[in-house]
């Protein structure tokens, strides 16, 4: 079983627990009660390369990588260097996050909130919008093409926008035919959990121009930022090259100030 299949099968039998505990028809009147979505489109489509920040405690790649006891003052620092998107990982098992955590941040914070998540049910979308969510990540590679249609559907019914992570060609092919406005090409491999920043530059430039394409892992330092800039990234996701900064505003500011000008790619380190 692949790493996505066994992150998947957790978020199925979390999911199960909620269900029981809180049924649909009460998520979706928390959903319609919840604040309006924030344009998160027009954040990503202003100028310059733009920044989505993560709040991110541990991960299957790495195991712990930050002690964070309160995720909205984080997501304050963050917006305070720029952010133009907070992402927040929901996922309990093997990322130590929560629907509270998005709650929390969405609370914090002005700018859009994506729920950044292991997606498989519509339950889950009108659950991220109950919470706050104006951006929810669908994976193409955890679902079938029926599925991945109607959770598109179902993200932009709720006023949110869907960003849709392909890791082939193939699933960005079928990103495009679910829809999909926004793509996040995420170098790191479910399968191996390998990072090649290379996958973006391989893939990005099929997509069509008015497609935003965001670069998702492998984001360390301004260096990395620029390079994908290059290849024609609208924005980066980047979590553990902040969540380890000692000073995550500043690590937020030196990445936007690289994405103001990004013209010209530095020599790699
Ligand atoms: O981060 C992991 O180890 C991981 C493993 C399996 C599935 C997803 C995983 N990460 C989710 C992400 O896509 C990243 O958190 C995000 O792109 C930021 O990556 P990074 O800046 O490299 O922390």
């Amino acid at each position: 079983m692949s790493v996505l299949d066994e992150i998947v099968a957790g978020v199925r039998e979390d999911l199960a627990a909620r269900e029981a505990a809180t049924p649909l028809a009460e998520v979706k009147a928390a959903a319609r009660d919840a604040r309006p979505p924030l344009d998160a489109l027009a954040a990503l489509r202003a100028p310059g390369v733009g920044v989505i920040a993560e709040v991110k405690r541990q991960s299957p790649s790495k195991g712990a990588l930050a002690d964070i006891p309160d995720p909205a003052v984080l997501a304050r620092q963050y917006a305070d260097g720029g952010a133009r998107v907070i992402s927040v990982l929901t996922e309990r098992r093997r990322f130590g996050g929560g629907q509270a955590d998005l709650a929390a941040v969405r609370a914090a914070v002005d700018v859009p909130v994506l729920c950044k998540d292991f997606v498989v049910t519509s339950y889950q979308v009108h659950e991220a919008r109950a919470h706050g969510a104006d951006v929810v990540l669908l994976i193409v590679a955890a679902l079938e093409q029926n599925a991945l249609l109607g959770l598109v559907e179902r993200v932009e019914s709720l006023g949110m926008t869907a960003l849709v992570e392909v890791h082939t060609e193939a699933e960005a092919d079928r990103a495009l035919s679910a829809g999909a406005a926004v793509i996040g090409v995420n170098a790191r491999d479910l399968t191996t959990l390998q990072v090649d920043r290379s996958t973006f530059e391989r893939i990005a430039p099929g997509l069509p121009s008015e497609v935003v394409k965001v670069a998702e892992s492998g984001v360390r330092g301004p260096h990395d930022l620029i390079s994908y800039a290059a290849a024609g990234a609208d924005a980066v996701l980047v979590g553990e090259g902040l969540v380890t900064a000692g000073d995550a505003r500043q690590a937020v500011a030196d990445l936007v100030t690289a994405g103001a000008h990004p013209a010209t790619p530095r020599t790699p380190r």
